[in-house]
C-alpha cells in the first residue's frame, strides 16, 4: 500500500529545527524592548510553515535568529543535530552559506549586474549549485538571463531572488514578506516558486507574511502575539497557491 504522508506527519518528522526558552531583548537606553518573550518550537524537516501577526509581534526577530542572522538574548536553538547557539560567528556564517537561502520584501539584486549574474553570485561560491541558468529556468525566467533588474518587472525582479536563493540547494528558505510589494498576480507566481523549491528541493519553507490567505499553503501557521507564539493552526491540507484568495 503506498505511504501518504500528511501535513502532520509533515510537522512532526525529524525535526530540522528545535528551539526552547528562545528570548531577544533590546536594550534602548532607560527602556528594553522584549521582541521575543520566550519561544519554544519544532519545525519539521520539509514543512512549509507561515508566521502571522500583528506588526512588531516579533516575526522577523524570530526569523533572523532560526536563520542565524542574529542571536537570541537566552535560550537554544539547534539545527537537527547542531547547537546553533553554541556556535562562533565563523561557524554560523558556515552554517548559513551551507544550508539557507533568505528571500526578503525588496528584492536586494545588485543593478549592475543581470539576472544571472546576481544568481551567479551565490552559485560561484556554494558547495554543490545548480548552475544559475537552471535555477532561473526554475522560476520561470530562461529568458531573461541577460535582463538587468531595472529591465524587468517587480515579480520578476522577485523572482529572481528566489533563484538565487534556491540555486544553492537550500535545506531551508527563510522569506521575510516574500510577496509584501506584488500584486496578487505577480504575487502567486512568486509562491508557487517557492512552492516548487519545496516539493522538488524538499526545501524547508518559513514565510513571514500578513497576508492571511497565504496561511492556506502551509501545513502549519505560527500565530504571534507580543514575543510569543499564542497559537498554532495545523491545516490539513495545503492548498495551491493559485487558489489562494489574496
Ligand atoms: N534592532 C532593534 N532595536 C530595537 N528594537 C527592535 C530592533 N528590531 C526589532 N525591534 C523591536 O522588536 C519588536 C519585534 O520586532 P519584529 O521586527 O520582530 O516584529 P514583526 O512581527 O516582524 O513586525 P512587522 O510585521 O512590522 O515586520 C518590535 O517592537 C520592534 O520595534
Amino acid at each position: 500500500m503506498a505511504e501518504t504522508t500528511t501535513n502532520r506527519d509533515r510537522s512532526t518528522a525529524q525535526p530540522a529545527f528545535r528551539a526552547t526558552g528562545l528570548r531577544k531583548t533590546y536594550d534602548m537606553g532607560e527602556t528594553q524592548v522584549h521582541a521575543l518573550r520566550g519561544v519554544d518550537l519544532e519545525i519539521g524537516a520539509g514543512e512549509v510553515l507561515v508566521l502571522l501577526g500583528p506588526s512588531g509581534s516579533g516575526k522577523s526577530t524570530l526569523l533572523n535568529i532560526v536563520g542565524a542572522l542574529d542571536r537570541p538574548t537566552a535560550g537554544q536553538l539547534w539545527y537537527e543535530d547542531t547547537e546553533l547557539t553554541a556556535l562562533n560567528d565563523h561557524a554560523l556564517t558556515r552554517f548559513r552559506r551551507a544550508h539557507v537561502g533568505f528571500i526578503f520584501q525588496f528584492y536586494n539584486l545588485i543593478p549592475s549586474l543581470t539576472a544571472e549574474e546576481n544568481v551567479r553570485l551565490v552559485t560561484d561560491i556554494a558547495t554543490d549549485p545548480m548552475p544559475a541558468a537552471e535555477a532561473l529556468e526554475l522560476v520561470g525566467l530562461g529568458d531573461r538571463r541577460a535582463h538587468f533588474p531595472a529591465q524587468l518587472s517587480g515579480g520578476e525582479q522577485q523572482r529572481v531572488a528566489v533563484a538565487r536563493a534556491i540555486a544553492k540547494r537550500p535545506h531551508v528558505l527563510f522569506c521575510d514578506e516574500p510577496t509584501g510589494a506584488l500584486d496578487s498576480k505577480t504575487g502567486i507566481k512568486v509562491l508557487e516558486t517557492l512552492a516548487n523549491a519545496n516539493a522538488e528541493l524538499g526545501a524547508t519553507l518559513i514565510i513571514i507574511t500578513h497576508n492571511a490567505g497565504i496561511a492556506g499553503m502551509a501545513d502549519r501557521v505560527f500565530n504571534f502575539l507580543d514575543g510569543r507564539i499564542a497559537s498554532i493552526e495545523v491545516n490539513e491540507t495545503r492548498i495551491a497557491p493559485s487558489e489562494i484568495s489574496w
